[in-house]
């Protein structure tokens, strides 16, 4: 790309210029050219992100972190954009809403709910480090759209990231969060273990691949590893420095806390 178009967007993204072809790389220029597409979505009440990630040729789905509050929503958008959700995703037991995988399963009954193995969460689908999870064409392994899990422990000893490599994307949970991370006070937190799975797992991708988080407590987004790396002012402290800092957080629990655990270590499969 050259002209007018690219120097807008550099203009946009000065630091971005050391990684060059930056946002538009040509593997995810061909992931969303055959319709495949990230659709972030909100949840107000505990500033949750959910994401449904579809594959534009045969319209399969995964959905990462709903929300039972809005399931109605997602499912909605499911049936308007002709969707099939294979796969209901949460990235780990979370410990301020309660999760929509189980009422997504009720109500789409080919939906399968997945968690990682260590979590201690139920679910249909039990994953590890390494793993991957599939959508789209069975006849072309090409034309799959494949999550990479990541064990990214620390906030909880069960978080996973997933990396969607032709999408250039990569959703944390609420390992790295945009300009900040997860807290590490509860669920077998630590602040040692998040500092290494940020910088092994997470800042080891591309410069440019994009960061979805699983929450946002500050009106933004999306972020850039790229970015992360060089403002994201609590992991650019020493470890030690940092493994201080967190100590020294001090948030209040999460306002649902008590419903939220003992719900979600069954997936959800109670009345909110
Ligand atoms: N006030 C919110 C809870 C906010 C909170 O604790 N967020 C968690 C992620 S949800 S387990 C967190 O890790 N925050 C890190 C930070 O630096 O804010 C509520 O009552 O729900
Ligand atoms: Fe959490």
């Amino acid at each position: 790309m050259h002209g007018p178009l690219q120097m807008f967007i550099r203009s946009l993204h000065p630091f971005l210029k050391k990684t060059s072809n930056v946002c538009l790389s040509t593997q995810r220029r061909r992931a969303l050219s055959n319709g495949s597409f990230v659709r972030q979505l909100f949840e107000q009440t505990t500033s949750t992100y959910t994401y449904i990630i579809a594959d534009g040729k045969s319209r399969e789905a995964f959905i990462i972190d709903p929300v039972i509050t809005t399931v109605a929503r997602d499912m909605q958008i499911i049936k308007q954009l002709g969707l099939t959700l294979r796969y209901a995703i949460n990235t780990h037991v979370h410990a301020d809403h309660i999760t929509g995988s189980g009422r997504l399963k009720t109500l789409l009954p080919e939906c399968r709910s997945v968690i990682s193995k260590c979590s201690g969460g139920k679910a249909d689908i039990y994953i590890e480090h390494g793993d991957e999870i599939e959508i789209g064409e069975k006849n072309d392994k090409n034309q799959r759209l494949v999550l990479e899990c990541r064990s990214t422990p620390g906030h909880t000893n069960g978080c996973m990231t997933f990396v969607w490599h032709k999408g250039a994307s990569v959703f944390t949970g609420d390992c790295l969060l945009i300009r900040g991370c997860g807290r590490t006070d509860f669920q077998q937190g630590s602040a040692d273990k998040i500092y290494t799975s940020i910088y092994e797992h997470i800042y080891t991708l591309p410069d440019h691949f994009i960061v979805y988080p699983g929450h946002d407590y500050t009106g933004q987004t999306s972020s850039t590893v790229a970015e992360e790396k060089q403002f994201n002012s609590r992991l650019l402290k020493s470890r030690e420095d940092f493994v201080k800092f967190m100590k020294e957080l001090k948030l209040s629990y999460p306002l649902q806390i008590d419903k939220a655990l003992p719900a979600n270590l069954v997936c959800g499969l109670v009345d909110p």
